[in-house]
């Protein structure tokens, strides 16, 4: 699992190993500007072979101090290096200061007006790192003159720790800044540990490609409450040889009225092809014709209201329920959902399932336990949880909101988005980032959601934990749009989950 950091635990983490004395900050600053050149030349090798020309912009505090250190190297290198300075050199920090004046005894530092790029193949952005805290005002000329590349697409853009503008938590631009007044990075190089904001909300299309240097900070410990990178039980996807259908569990998916129920027969084949022993679709009487003219596999039950679906509940074997997808406004959906709840079994609440709720969000709450999973997306989440939509609005990192919004549910909540993000009610968090070398941008299509809270439904079925079964199901869901590739719909989902099984048992 690939650990994430916050800007504050990596200070934190900086500071723990100046004071064990093993480094200083002026050695760790100079790991720090020799991985961004050795990023560089590993990203570019032909800037290696020539020297050429580069501009680097340093800002006031130790993220310049990094800029100075990368001009002093391409300079050794044979690059013709300019700096620019945003902001006093008297008030640089001791080691930004050090390298301040290291740098001056080889060339000049012009302060940062408006430099020409056109002839340089090379910028370094080293004006703002983790230690910007409030809105970017200043650099509108410079950014849009970053954005302009050659029909050569030079100069090539290189973020030190975070583009500049980029919050290193949130992935948004620092108190709204305008995004033509922030740096667009061709490569981003960060330290230690990726940043959170490295893979949510602005954060990727900001850094372009992300590449983590080690700066020697290994055995100073990753905090326990960081969050990582979601990513599949392998081991725990692998079915036994001696086990039979039972052993696999029985999923129910609640469905639709007449002409509704292509959500939940979704979300069925999912929960199917992910490996659940048997799965049952149970909808309204009326819907029984057409869903029969469309299933096989999948059994079909009878359930017209939340009692009839207590009553098909005293089956114990039915071990995992799905809640929502196609269900409709209807007035029954409350009474199904809370029978889903009262059950007590382990529960994905998604689509209609929640909107039901979202005049009176406590009446959900109050049903909803630690064996169920909240699937919403960005308008759902906003209808349940209106207070912590708006702490995100303001700046709140996305992790930071789902981890409140599963606290005060008591479930397992997933906030759906190219940067989902999963929590547990105590705080355990994971980011399934459909970004760099895993963007899936078909994956923007309709049922989509349908058939992750079936494949969430069918590990459930099969005995995952919550957490687990969602983390598994959103990686593999996010998977298996990028081995279908360009042309996905969803009913192809669930098709090509067979595959990424396959490659993932090798
Ligand atoms: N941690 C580590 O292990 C390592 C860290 N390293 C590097 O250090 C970087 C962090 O350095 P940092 O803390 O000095 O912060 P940085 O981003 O340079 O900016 C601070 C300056 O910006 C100013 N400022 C803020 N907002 C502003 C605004 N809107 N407009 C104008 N000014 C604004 C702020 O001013 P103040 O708020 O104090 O008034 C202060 O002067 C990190 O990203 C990495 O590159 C590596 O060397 C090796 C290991
Ligand atoms: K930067």
């Amino acid at each position: 699992m690939t650990d994430l950091i916050t800007a504050a635990q990596m200070r934190g983490i900086e500071l723990a190993a100046i004071t064990s004395g093993v480094v200083t900050g002026l050695e760790l600053m100079e790991r720090a500007g020799r991985g961004v050149v050795a990023a560089i030349f590993e990203e570019w090798p032909e800037f290696a072979q020539s020297g050429g020309r580069a501009v680097v912009l340093c800002g006031p505090g130790n993220n310049g101090g990094d800029g100075f250190v990368i001009a002093r190297l391409l300079r050794e290198w044979g690059w013709e290096v300019e700096v620019c300075l945003w902001g006093d050199p008297a008030r640089l920090p001791p080691d930004a200061k050090a390298n301040y004046e290291r740098w001056c005894t080889f060339g000049a530092v012009h302060p940062l007006g408006e430099p020409v790029f056109e002839a340089a193949e090379l910028v370094v952005d080293a004006l703002f790192g983790t230690g910007l805290t409030r809105k970017l005002e200043g650099l509108e000329k410079t950014a849009l003159a970053l954005k302009g590349k050659s029909a050569a697409g030079f100069p090539k853009v290189v973020a030190v720790d975070v583009p500049s503008g980029l919050s290193a938590d949130s992935g948004r631009y620092v108190g709204e800044t305008d995004v033509d007044a922030c740096i667009s990075a061709d490569l981003t190089v960060s330290f230690h540990r990726a940043k959170t904001g490295h893979y949510l909300a602005d954060g990727p299309a900001a850094c372009g490609r992300l590449v983590i240097e080690d700066i020697g900070l290994d055995a100073f410990c990753v905090p326990e409450e960081a969050v990582c990178l979601a990513g599949p039980n392998v081991e725990r996807l692998q079915k036994r040889g001696d086990a039979h259908k039972f052993s696999h569990g029985h999923a129910f998916v609640l469905c639709g009225g007449v002409g509704h129920g292509g959500a939940a027969r979704l979300a069925a084949r999912g929960a199917l092809r992910i490996g659940a022993g048997l799965v049952t679709l149970g909808c309204p009487p009326a819907a029984i014709l057409e869903n029969a003219c469309q299933l096989n596999a999948v059994m079909l039950a009878r359930v017209a209201d939340g009692a009839g679906l207590t009553e098909i509940l005293e089956d114990s074997r039915i071990n995992a329920l799905c809640v929502g997808p196609g269900l409709g406004s209807r007035a029954e959906t409350r009474g199904l959902v809370r029978a889903v709840l009262l059950a007590r079994r382990a529960s994905v609440v998604d689509a209609d399932g929640l909107s039901a709720f979202a005049t009176a969000p406590a009446d959900l709450f109050e049903v909803l336990h630690e064996a169920c999973v909240l699937t919403p997306h960005a308008g759902e989440f906003a209808r349940l949880f209106p207070d912590i939509a708006e702490h995100l609005s303001a700046g709140c990192t996305k992790v930071d909101a789902v981890r409140e919004a599963a606290a005060r549910a008591g479930s397992v909540v997933l906030l759906k988005g190219a940067d989902t993000v999963i929590a547990t009610p105590e705080g355990r968090a994971c980011i399934n980032a459909a970004a760099y070398e895993c963007a899936a941008p078909w994956l923007a299509t309709a049922g989509a959601g349908d058939v992750l809270a079936g494949f969430i439904t069918g590990l459930l079925a099969r005995g995952f934990a919550p957490y687990e079964a969602a983390q598994t199901a959103a990686w593999l869901h996010v998977d298996c749009a990028r081995t279908f590739g360009a042309g996905l719909i969803s009913e192809d989902l669930p098709e090509v989950l067979p595959s990424v099984l396959r490659r993932l048992h090798g």
